[in-house]
């Protein structure tokens, strides 16, 4: 049975890639809970495996082994149309070239709604204002999206997911190329999303300090195994003090960042 406000859930999963006969694991024995209203970060050393479980979670590729559960329906099972209603997802890929301005780009979240002409309807455009609007994006709507800086493009993408209206977004590495002040107003932002819309909010990082401090909860992945809890127990359990494997790399528990020796 799952705990009450889930929206996404594995049990036992394992992770990696299939060459016709031979496997390659990367990571196993994934259990995790993602609540309604919550902000989650995923962590964990280059390679480690943060890229291949999201992909594994939104339906990307397949598990190798275990169950994932989205609103309490096997991943599995999903139609493509289903999915594209209750998961959005954004990358930090660049865009393809193109001419569309931020409103039309935000309104290509409402494609799984609209008709086969794409036409908006009331309702949609109504969508897409309010995600401008949650965003703070909406005086950039008439801007090529070329035309805008990587924080502001960060934002209208997540305004897109957002006029999609679905109850997980799931974020791939979105403070990527932003500076300090940038990378914490958008997790601001994620977390009052999260809090406001009540949606549930998974996104990767290498920003450790940040989402120790702005996450609600986080899913640390390190060698052999992969830990969810609230970065308070997570630093009570010492999970931060190996993660690198190298001595020069200390944990400070009382300040809830990382120390460098040089
Ligand atoms: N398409 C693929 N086919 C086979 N192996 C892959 C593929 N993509 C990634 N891998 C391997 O899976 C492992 C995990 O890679 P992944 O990209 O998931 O790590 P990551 O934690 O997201 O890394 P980073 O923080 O550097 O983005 C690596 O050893 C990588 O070489």
């Amino acid at each position: 049975m799952e705990k009450q406000g889930t929206i996404l859930s594995a049990k036992d999963l394992s992770i990696g890639y299939t060459y016709g006969k031979n496997t390659n694991v990367i990571a196993s024995d994934i259990t995790l809970n993602l609540a309604q209203g919550s902000l989650t970060a995923l962590i964990g050393a280059n390679g480690i495996g943060k890229s291949t479980l999201l992909r594994t979670l939104t339906g990307i590729q397949p598990p190798l082994q275990g169950s994932i559960f989205l609103n309490n329906k096997d991943l599995a099972a999903y139609s493509q149309k289903e999915l594209a209603h209750n998961l959005s997802i954004v990358l930090t890929e660049s865009l393809p070239p193109s001419n569309l301005t931020v409103f039309e780009l935000v309104a290509l979240g409402r494609q799984p709604y609209t008709n086969w002409l794409g036409s908006l309807s009331e309702e949609d455009h109504e969508l897409v204002e309010k995600a401008l609007e949650l965003t703070q994006t909406a005086p950039l709507a008439q801007k090529k999206h070329h035309e805008i800086s990587d924080g502001q493009l960060q934002k209208v993408l997540i305004a897109r997911a957002l006029a999609q209206d679905t109850p997980l977004i799931i974020l791939d590495e979105p403070t990527t190329h932003l500076d300090l002040l940038h990378k914490v107003n958008l997790l601001r932002l994620l977390k009052k999303l999260a809090l406001e819309t009540g949606k549930c909010i998974l996104y990767s990082t290498h920003d450790l300090d940040l989402a120790l401090q702005m996450s609600d909860e986080i899913i640390v992945m390190a060698n052999g195994n992969t830990i969810q809890d609230s970065p308070k127990n997570l630093i009570e359990q010492k999970v931060f003090d190996t993660l690198f494997n190298d001595p020069g790399i200390i944990f400070d528990a009382e300040k809830g960042g990382f120390v460098i020796q040089p």
